[in-house]
Order: C-alpha cells, then structure tokens, then sequence
C-alpha cells in the first residue's frame, strides 16, 4: 500500500480578498504561513515522512511545501517543480472578486465558471497584461498550448502527463511523496484517482493547508482518503470555500 499526501497552499492575499487567482502569482498571507506550519507538524506529529516533493511553479504552493518540510526538519528534499500542477487558469476572471462577480452573473454562473467540469472563464487576451505569457518560469511552454483560460477539464489534460511520467513512477519505485499545489490541480487530481463524474466534481471544495491523505494499491488505485487532523475542522473549511461565490450583500 502507498501513501500519497497533497496539500492545497495556505491562504493567499487573494483568497483573502476573495479574488480569482489562478496562474497570478500572489504570496501566502501569515494566517496562510501558520496553515503551512500547522500541515507540516501535524504530518510529523502523525509520524509521515517523505523522499520526494511535487509543487508548482507559484509561490503560494511553493512557499507552503517549505514550511511543511520546514516544520518535519526535510528542507533538503528533492524538489520537482511543474507549471502542470499550476492552479487552473482563471482567464479573464483573474484578480476581480468573486462575490462581485456572482451578484453581477448570478450564483448559478458563478458555479460554472468555478466547479463544472467544462465551461471554461471567459478567456483573456493574449496581449492583456495579466498574461503571464512572457514569464521565464514558462519558457519550455510553447506559445500555441499556452492557456488563456481553462475548464477542470483542460486542467486534467495538462496535470495527467505529469501523473503519468513524474508522480506514479516515483510513487511505484516506493518513494513517500508529497505534493503542495492548488484547489484546482488537486481536484484534477482528485477527479482522475477518485473516478469522480462530472456532476459530483462539481461538490468537491479543496480546504487551504490540511493534508488529504490518499492510500493507493499496487496498482495506484485508490483504497481510501481522508484529511489528516480535525475532519469537521476540514469539512468546515471546505464549506467556507465553496462560499467564497456567494454574492456579495
Ligand atoms: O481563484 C482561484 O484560483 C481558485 C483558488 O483560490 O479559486 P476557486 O476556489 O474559486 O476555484
């Protein structure tokens, strides 16, 4: 039986501020530090311990992977960053609040840019300057697969590669791996080990900073999942997420 851990990254200003992030690359808030602080000494304290770390290439999930290796004494772990497990993109909606948006377009619009499985944001322009096009970190992206908005959907497709030839390889040759990345690249995740359908994805809320504890078979099944520490504590985060696209009063 293997052991896979992902973490969603701890608070960031813009979840703070209840805006649409995706690929900006805002910073953790201290409340977001202390989550990161808090996974990694839970997981110590549960007796985890890993030989190999996946994260993005933002720094609110790359942040939250150094304090959690941080707090179980591991900062010299081999770090395999990738844009794929990048939160999804959120196109045209970046930077503008949620709530605004869902009392401009209502709830039910709201939802679907956030959950569904395959309506993509409004997508931005590729000369807007919220597009993080020219950024060295995505050089080895060729301009034609670089995304301007995505659905859950594209975002399966892109992160499964990275399943395929990073994760389950190391995850087979028997390394303990932990993965720090985003609500939206977890629930790829989750949609894929999970078998999840269409419909039902639309439910699932990733909490910031709790460890979910995948156990898989030798065939990389799921056996079960959990998160690690407080479940109503995790149940009531995730409630909180889902809330975030809510009009505002
Ligand atoms: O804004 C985003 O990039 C994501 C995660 O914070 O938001 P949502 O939960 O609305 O998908």
């Amino acid at each position: 039986m293997y052991k896979l851990v992902l973490i969603r990254h701890g608070e960031s200003t813009w979840n703070l501020e209840n805006r649409f992030t995706g690929w900006t690359d805002v910073d953790l808030t201290p409340a977001g530090v202390e989550q990161a602080k808090s996974a990694g000494r839970l997981l110590h304290a549960e007796g985890y311990d890993f030989d190999l770390a996946f994260t993005s290439v933002l720094k609110r999930a790359t942040r939250t992977l150094w304090h959690v290796l941080d707090e179980m004494d591991r900062t010299w772990l081999p770090v395999t960053h990738s844009w794929r497990l990048n939160e999804r993109h959120y196109g045209a909606l970046q930077g503008l609040n949620k709530a605004e948006m869902a009392k401009q377009y209502g709830d039910a619009q709201v939802l679907a840019w956030r959950r569904s499985y395959d309506t993509p944001p409004p997508a931005l322009d590729a000369a807007d300057p919220r597009s993080e096009r020219g950024d060295r970190r995505y050089a080895d992206l060729p301009a034609a697969e670089f995304p301007l908005t995505e659905c859950l959907k594209d975002t399966v497709a892109r992160v499964l590669p990275f399943w395929n030839e990073a994760m389950a390889p190391a995850i087979r040759a028997g390394q303990r791996v932990v993965v720090a990345a985003h609500g939206n690249s977890i629930r790829a995740l989750v949609k894929y080990l999970d078998s999840v359908s269409e419909s039902d994805i639309v439910g699932l809320n990733i909490p910031n900073g709790i460890p979910l504890v995948y156990e898989l078979d030798a065939a990389l099944q799921p056996l079960r999942h959990y998160y690690l520490g407080d479940a109503e504590a995790a149940a009531r985060a995730a409630a909180a997420v889902a809330a975030q696209g809510r009009p505002a009063r």
